[in-house]
């Protein structure tokens, strides 16, 4: 619960005049209803007694009813104004609930982000956020109307009835109203987080199938991964039915409940009127407003259904939010360009482990690379040689020893210094965008093409781009359609345009035959010729052209 409270706090104070606004219309909403029919019920019979006892045509039907059609209209007026200033509020606090939530993710440690899981992160920046808009619309602002309308039903059917009926109409209605709901929210709470997670499982399944449909053929596993997302669907109908059905009794329920209140009001109000303490007309007052009280907990039902939904999805967002609502880091432009001399990467007696691993994959290493230098590391696999560039990329932190980059330990740099003087390409790269430029300006925001189509030489990709139809021909998700090479040489492209003054390359030319991973890698100095490069190689070609072979044992 506590989590569903944090996320109302972010709610209301990223909209509070629009909110608190948009919950006065919403009382007024609810108040004008019970003031109707309680005012019909009240006309009705006054107008009756009145024609009973013969002054019918001096009742005065001009003022009750112009207070009828006025309480008619302003309802709807409102409910209007009620549900764009509410909704508006709550869609736009969401967007920043969902961009913090977007921060978060991109913010957590290399080791999280990489236990990630693509489907389901999406799911938790569209489908949470969903479920939380509830929260405001569904439970707090009719929750808030009902409990500001029942005492003023109790004040004014005080005033203008009796206190015992009066109090009577709201106790019970409290009590019973109370009761149904809280059976509501306790019964629909195991369903409607069944519901949601079997939402989530069916998205993720077939996301996967559809990405991983070739594999899935190719090990005649397809009609398996069909079922279990026909599976997940199952389950979401039945339990969506469940909580239908849960809703449906909650509204017998609660009719029930208007029922009984009503008609114990009626009773009470005719014992009054026998013993003269009320008019028939002041009875029927109290009547008519014990039956329009039922309309305020049906908002209130409908979110208590959704309960087990939203305080799932408030844990879940409320874990990945970032604590403060701090904006990110402006830009920092680099700092100076380091004193000659200087290494442009120093690693000394740097030790790590990987979480659960039970010894350290590299213990006091040390390793310099100065500016326009090609060192390589090799040896076996599993050597960790790629632990060493995550570290020196500052993806991971070391457990001890330190890591200079330029000079500067990389701990003090802020994340926008570090990438403009740090660049890696990892084993496996994302190819986004939809053709060859967008795909190389995601490195460098505005790119220039004459650039890119020099560094497309450099890495012997300017004929099969032209071969394509140029720089902005389209391309499929993820460079599908280009062979494994191809799209291995766009990542590095995009390394190169952006300039570090230190490159890091996990196995740059793996795929590439012979004598194209010479050209690439000649390539790569005619691009960076004061870089300093660091690679994991296994292969020949990188470790011929390497100034300095380091080998991990
Ligand atoms: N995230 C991780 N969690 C746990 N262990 C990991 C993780 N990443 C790598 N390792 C382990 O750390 C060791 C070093 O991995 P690393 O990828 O650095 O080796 P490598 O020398 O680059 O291997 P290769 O040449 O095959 O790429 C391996 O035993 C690997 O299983």
């Amino acid at each position: 619960m506590t989590h569903l409270l944090h996320i109302l706090r972010l709610i209301w104070r990223a909209q509070p005049a629009a909110l608190i606004r948009g919950t006065a219309l919403a009382v007024t909403v609810v108040a004008a209803g019970v003031a109707l029919l309680g005012l019909s019920g009240w006309f009705i019979t006054a107008a009756g007694a009145a024609g009973l006892a013969g002054i019918g045509i001096a009742f005065n039907v001009f003022q009750p009813s112009a207070a009828v059609r006025f309480l008619a209209l302003g309802r709807t007026a409102a409910r209007y104004g009620e549900r764009m200033l509410t909704h508006d509020a709550t869609l736009k606090s969401l967007k920043d609930i969902r961009v913090g939530l977007l921060r978060g993710v991109l913010d957590l440690p290399f080791q999280r982000l990489a236990r990630l899981r693509g489907a389901e992160t999406m799911n938790r920046l569209v489908a949470d956020v969903d479920a939380l808009d509830g929260i405001a619309l569904r439970l707090f602002i009719p929750a808030v109307s009902a409990a500001v309308v029942y005492l003023g039903t109790f004040l004014v059917l005080w005033w203008l009835t009796d206190l015992i009926l009066a109090a009577w109409i709201v106790f019970s209605f409290t009590c019973g109203t109370g009761l149904v709901l809280l059976w509501t929210g306790r019964h629909a709470l195991a369903p409607s987080r069944r519901a949601e997670k079997a939402l989530q499982a069916f998205r993720i399944r077939l996301i996967d199938l559809l990405r991983a449909r070739d594999d899935l053929v190719v090990y005649g596993r397809l009609p398996d991964q069909a079922e279990a997302v026909g599976a997940a669907e199952r389950r979401l109908r039945e339990n969506l039915d469940a909580v239908d059905r849960l809703e449906r009794r909650a509204g017998m329920m609660l009719a029930l409940t208007t029922t009984l209140s009503a008609g114990t009001a009626l009773w009470l109000g005719g014992a009054l009127v026998e013993r003269g303490a009320i008019s028939p007309a002041q009875a029927a007052l109290g009547f008519f407003a014990a039956l329009a009280l039922s309309e305020t907990v049906q908002p209130v039902r409908r979110g208590l259904a959704d309960l087990g939904r939203m305080l799932d999805a408030a844990r879940r967002v409320r874990r990945l939010l970032p604590e403060t609502g701090a904006a990110p880091a402006p830009a920092v432009p680099t700092g100076p360009a380091p004193r000659p001399g200087t290494p442009a990467l120093e690693l000394d007696g740097t030790t790590y482990r990987h979480p659960g691993a039970e010894t350290p994959v590299i213990d006091g290493f040390a390793l310099r690379v100065a500016p326009g230098e090609s060192v390589a590391l090799t040896g076996a696999s599993g050597r960790g040689k790629s632990t060493v560039l995550a570290l020196a990329a500052g993806l991971i932190a070391p457990d001890a020893g330190r890591i200079l980059i330029s000079g500067r330990p990389l701990a003090d740099l802020s994340e926008t210094q570090l990438r403009a003087e740090v660049t890696y390409l990892p084993q496996r790269s994302m190819l986004l965008g939809a053709s060859f430029y967008d795909m190389l300006a995601l490195g460098v925001p505005g790119l220039d093409e004459t650039d890119a189509l020099a560094v497309l030489e450099a890495v012997a990709l300017s004929s099969t781009v032209a071969g394509r139809g140029g720089l902005h021909s389209p391309l499929s998700e993820n460079g599908a359609g280009l062979s494994g090479g191809e799209q291995r040489r766009l990542a590095l492209a995009r390394a190169l345009l952006r300039r570090p003054r230190l490159l890091l390359l996990d196995e740059p030319t793996e795929g590439l035959d012979r004598p194209t991973a010479i050209r690439v890698l000649a390539g790569i100095r005619e691009v960076l010729p004061q870089a300093a490069i660091l690679t994991a190689s296994h292969r020949r070609a990188e470790r011929d052209w390497a100034d300095r072979l380091i080998r991990m044992t």
